[in-house]
């Protein structure tokens, strides 16, 4: 079983190698997952990613590749070869898609290495029902849309999904215990939930069981954001489900 600070992933949102490694260096020895977004991806390349993995740390690639099924196979065998831990697709991009992704990892990942995770976003977690109702046009509820996501993802033999962990009880129902579960919409008490609508405290998370918690803003933009760490690192000890 994996130790609670492995199980929070730190949303490395900057715009620049250089801002990140600001949070890089609080990060050190804590044994968090990082986690490397578009902004980050897109400004500092893939070199960056060979920098962290250097460093020891557990990479999430985050690019949530939503396309057609012959582009989301190449970019996948693309992102095999940078030695990440963790990928994802937009679940929205169906069953095909997501078969495709998951087959040009297999055929990217250099031989005698694991290949990396395969997950799919469900609904994201600044979307409320509203939304995905009235501008989406996706009828019913977010839960059962979020499952549904799930149960294709699952199909399709990818590892588990992103969803927020108010979905998870749900999704674990429905996928098996095994199926990962990666949430992000994490607030600590009194943080603001800016764009965020599906949110829960970093200790319900765990609580709800997901798997790992990704936190960006707590901590990327606190006053203090070593303190802001130690205080969530302190908070979730001891709340694993
Ligand atoms: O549904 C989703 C999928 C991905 N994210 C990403 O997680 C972090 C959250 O950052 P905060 O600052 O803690 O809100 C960010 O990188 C998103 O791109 C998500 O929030 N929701």
């Amino acid at each position: 079983m994996m130790n609670m600070n492995e199980r929070i992933m730190v949303a490395l949102d900057y715009p620049s190698a250089q801002e990140a490694d600001h949070c890089v260096r609080l990060l050190e020895g804590t044994g968090v997952y990082v986690k490397i977004g578009m902004q980050l991806y897109y400004a500092a390349g893939p070199d960056y990613i060979r920098q962290m993995k250097d460093k020891g740390y557990s990479v999430f690639l985050d690019l949530k590749v939503h396309d057609i099924p012959n582009t989301a196979r190449g970019a996948m065998q693309s992102l095999a070869s940078l030695g990440v831990d963790m990928v994802n697709v937009h679940a929205a991009g169906g069953l095909k898609m997501m078969e495709a992704a998951r087959e040009g990892l297999e055929k990217g990942t250099p031989s005698g290495q694991k290949r990396p995770l395969l997950i799919a976003v469900t609904q994201l977690t600044s979307t409320t029902e509203a939304m995905m109702n009235d501008e989406l046009g996706i009828a019913g509820s977010v839960e059962d849309c979020v499952v549904q996501y799930a149960k294709l993802a699952k199909q399709a033999g990818l590892d588990g999904v992103v969803a927020s962990p108010k979905e998870v009880p749900l999704i674990k129902e429905a996928c098996g215990s095994a199926f990962l579960t990666v949430t992000p919409g994490i607030r600590p008490k009194g943080t603001d939930a800016g764009d965020q609508h599906r949110i829960t405290t970093p200790s319900d998370a765990f609580k709800l069981g997901s798997d790992y918690i990704v936190i960006g803003r707590a901590i990327t933009q606190a006053a203090d954001p070593k303190q802001a760490l130690h205080t969530i690192l302190e908070e979730v000890k001891g709340s694993a489900n």
